[in-house]
């Protein structure tokens, strides 16, 4: 089992800050369980739309609720012209996950959650929406300006995502590798992006606004941003040898690989060896393993030299390259999926709800009278 590591010091790091129902972490199974299931089964056995409803309802669907629930998500797809509009006019410069939050928040403006009994048709929207949203500007800015269709006929959500990037029905092993990435990545306890969410619901805000806060946190590298990050780093490595040689010289000067450590695990991650695994096998489809084999003696050496391990993001960065993924699309396929997460932990904060607002301990000057402005 993946343990969790003695946890102390800054970042409220080990101080419990509220009640969950929807995962462990560290505690049991592998090491990340969603509503009592190992993540590892999930991601073996389900689909990821099957996962999305565990989290967000509490169990796992039978045939006949997966079936109405993947036709809803599939009616939902279509972009708002005003939507299409906005992203037409971000440019090809910006930053996938700044189209993603902007994108979030106008569809708050356009599709506006009223009252939270439309909590989960919200939730569901996004889930439909997010990855053809996110294939539409990309198209549209780097495409010379084409116009995707985002009502496609793909099956899922992982087939959706694929099929407007690439404008075409992805492989059977690519949605299945979409479908694993995506359960992997969908809930994890108090991070910091669902914390994000969570203390934006507190305030008793609309779930676009929790998402959008959301987004802004998964960003930054040493969270979400880290896929993104550990591909820029694999993709200057020549083989094996030379990844050695880079490693080295930056773990020497004391620089921080993104894609190793975590803030709860102590030993390893196990959505790393589920990801992995997917990526040897993308490796040998593709006839090409050197970014597998390279990223392999990434996590020998980041092991020997420091016990650091590799997290979920790090085998992702080739996972998702042999897909033919942008890497700047990395992290916003985290947000296609974590919105479950997100989502779900909006929805159990209103349902037991106090605004959450800690102290701070003061660290500033002593009390001390105002000067007039000619004394100072
Ligand atoms: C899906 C996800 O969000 S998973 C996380 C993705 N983020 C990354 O991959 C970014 C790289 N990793 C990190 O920055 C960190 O490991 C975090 C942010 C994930 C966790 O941070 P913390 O809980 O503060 O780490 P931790 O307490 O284990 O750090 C212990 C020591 O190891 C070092 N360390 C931790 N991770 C790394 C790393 N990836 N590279 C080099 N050194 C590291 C820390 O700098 C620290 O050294 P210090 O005591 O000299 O300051
Ligand atoms: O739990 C964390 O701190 C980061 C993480 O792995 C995740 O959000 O998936």
């Amino acid at each position: 089992m993946a343990a969790a590591k003695q946890l102390s010091g800054a970042g409220l790091r080990g101080q419990v800050a509220g009640k969950t129902a929807l995962s462990t972490v560290g505690k049991s199974g592998s090491g990340l369980t969603y509503r009592g299931y190992d993540v590892k089964d999930l991601a073996a056995q389900c689909e990821f739309e099957e996962v999305a409803y565990l989290i967000l309802k509490g169990e796992l669907p039978n045939q006949a609720e997966l079936d109405a629930y993947k036709a809803k998500l599939k009616s939902m797809r279509a972009l708002p012209q005003a939507l299409k509009e906005v992203l037409e006019r971000i440019p090809a410069s910006a930053h996938p996950m700044d189209v993603m939050r902007t994108g979030c928040s106008m569809l708050g403006n356009l599709e506006t959650e009223e009252s939270f009994d439309q909590q989960q048709d919200a939730t569901d929207r996004m889930l439909a929406l997010f990855p053809g949203m996110i294939n539409y500007w990309y198209n549209f800015s780097h495409n010379n300006g084409k116009r995707i269709e985002v009502e496609t006929a793909a099956d899922s959500i992982a087939e959706q995502f694929l099929w407007t990037l690439h404008g075409e029905k992805p492989s059977e092993l690519h949605t299945q590798v979409m479908h694993a990435s995506l359960t992997l990545y969908a809930e994890h306890e108090f991070n910091a992006s669902t914390f994000t969410a969570r203390v934006c619901a507190s305030t008793l805000s609309d779930m676009h606004s929790c998402v959008t806060g959301a987004i802004g946190s998964l960003r930054g590298p040493l969270h979400g941003g880290a896929n993104e990050a550990a591909m820029e780093l694999i993709e200057g490595m020549n083989d094996p040898e030379d990844a050695e040689q880079k490693l080295m010289g930056m773990l020497e000067r004391k620089e921080k690989i993104m894609g190793f450590g975590h803030a709860i695990y102590s030993e390893s991650d196990p959505r790393n060896a589920v990801i992995k695994e997917w990526s040897e096998k993308l490796a040998n489809a593709n006839g090409d393993t050197s970014l597998y084999d390279i990223s392999v003696r990434c996590e020998a050496v980041m092991w020997r030299e420091k016990k650091l391990f590799c997290n979920a993001d790090f085998f992702h960065a080739s996972a998702y390259n042999y897909m033919g993924i942008p890497t700047k699309l990395f992290t916003p396929i985290f947000v296609c999926s974590r919105l479950t997460g997100w989502a779900a932990h909006v929805m159990e904060q209103r349902a037991d709800n106090r605004i959450i607002r800690p102290s701070a301990e003061y660290t500033g000057e002593e009390f001390r009278p105002v000067p007039a402005i000619s004394q100072r």
